[in-house]
């Protein structure tokens, strides 16, 4: 029997730029079909881990390690390679859809571009799957909205339209890089839904970045929890908001109000993340955590099993439950505040 091998494999990824490192060697795998949460401050690598899986870094990065597709690696593979993977088997989209949607060309037109170069339909039958994937991505009126440009979309529907690109080649796994974070509450839901909707019907796996727990609750199973260049902590949702063990995790959730107290006063993790290149020695939240000891400050943690599929980098791992965030009723408060 062949061994197990997950859709994604990210083994001890670096990230340099000009000699400064900014991604300290991540472990990620993502499996066929699941949704997994990437969360963190701003600066932490979210972005750059998906950036270099897909060659998308400017020349100037240097980068180790592996990211295995299958049985290629991404990281070794020629531009020629990363290009027929991009799309058609990975897809990622972005928080601006002027990132992706050319402003002077029709929506459909970019759509059927997308089509053509991923999967090589022209004229007719382009069309006809563009009209498709608007609808699927539930663009009313979705045979006339092709003639539009993005601006006489609304900025949900540009975001509707970007998705639909990105399933032009039915990728095995989309990244969403803050996909909702530029929309009001309500729109933010509706795409959320949408990428939930997407994700059990065409079995697609979901990584889905973003500063927002609450929303990352909403659909992913796991969640992994990045800090200055690497996952500090790694576990199932459910378990995260029972259970935050990492003292990172836990002060992301400390800036949610108490749902069984009345409003708590704020507590966001006190000071900023370290400036790459400026890493303490150690730990790199050592200098803001409360139960960081002599160790801490001179020992660097490893990502090792806490408990039944937690792993967690840290010597003084928070053992006891945090009851409160327990409750699918606490995801839905969190999902209301930004975390940063
Ligand atoms: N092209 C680049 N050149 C130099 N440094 C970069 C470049 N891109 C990213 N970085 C640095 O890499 C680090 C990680 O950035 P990244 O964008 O991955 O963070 P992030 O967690 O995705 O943050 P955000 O939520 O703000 O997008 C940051 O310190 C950032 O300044």
């Amino acid at each position: 029997m062949e061994d197990h091998m997950p859709l994604v494999d990210i083994r001890d990824l670096k990230v340099a730029f000009d000699g400064v490192q900014v991604l300290h060697g991540v472990d990620l795998t993502i499996e066929k079909g699941e949704a997994v949460g990437l969360v963190g401050e701003s600066g932490c690598g979210k972005s750059v881990t998906w950036l270099a899986a897909l060659g998308l870094l400017p020349k100037k990065a240097t980068i180790s390690g592996q990211v295995m597709l299958g049985r290629d690696d991404l990281v070794i593979a020629s531009q020629r390679q990363l290009e027929s993977v991009r799309g058609r088997r990975i897809a990622m989209i972005f928080q601006d859809p002027s990132s992706s949607l050319n402003p002077v060309i029709r929506v459909g037109r970019q759509i059927e571009e997308a089509i053509g170069l991923h999967r090589g339909l022209t004229g007719k039958a382009a069309r006809a799957e563009a009209k498709r994937l608007l609808e699927l991505v539930e663009i009313p009126d979705a045979g006339r909205r092709l003639d539009n440009y993005p601006h006489e979309f609304s900025g949900g529907q540009n975001q509707r339209a970007m998705i639909a690109m990105a399933l032009a080649g039915n990728p095995d796994i989309l990244i969403a890089d803050e996909p909702t974070t530029a929309l009001d509450a309500t729109i933010q839901a509706q795409i959320l839904d949408l990428l939930a909707r997407l994700r059990a019907e065409a079995g697609m796996a979901v990584v889905f970045i973003s500063h927002d727990l609450g929303a990352v609750s909403e659909i992913c199973e796991r969640v992994c929890v990045m800090y200055a260049g690497r996952i500090v902590e790694r576990c199932p949702t459910a378990a995260l908001f029972r259970s935050p063990r990492h003292p990172y995790t836990r002060g992301l959730f400390g800036a949610i109000p108490r749902l069984d107290a009345g409003r708590e006063r704020l507590k966001p993790v006190e000071g900023t993340v370290p400036e790459p290149g400026k890493m303490p020695r150690g730990c790199a939240f050592s200098p803001r955590c409360g139960r960081a000891t002599e160790k801490c400050r001179t020992s660097l943690p490893i990502l090792s099993r806490l408990e039944e599929d937690c792993d967690v980098a840290c010597f003084h791992p928070v053992l006891e439950d945090a009851p409160r965030h327990s409750s699918r009723k606490s995801a839905e408060a969190l999902s209301m505040l930004e975390l940063i």
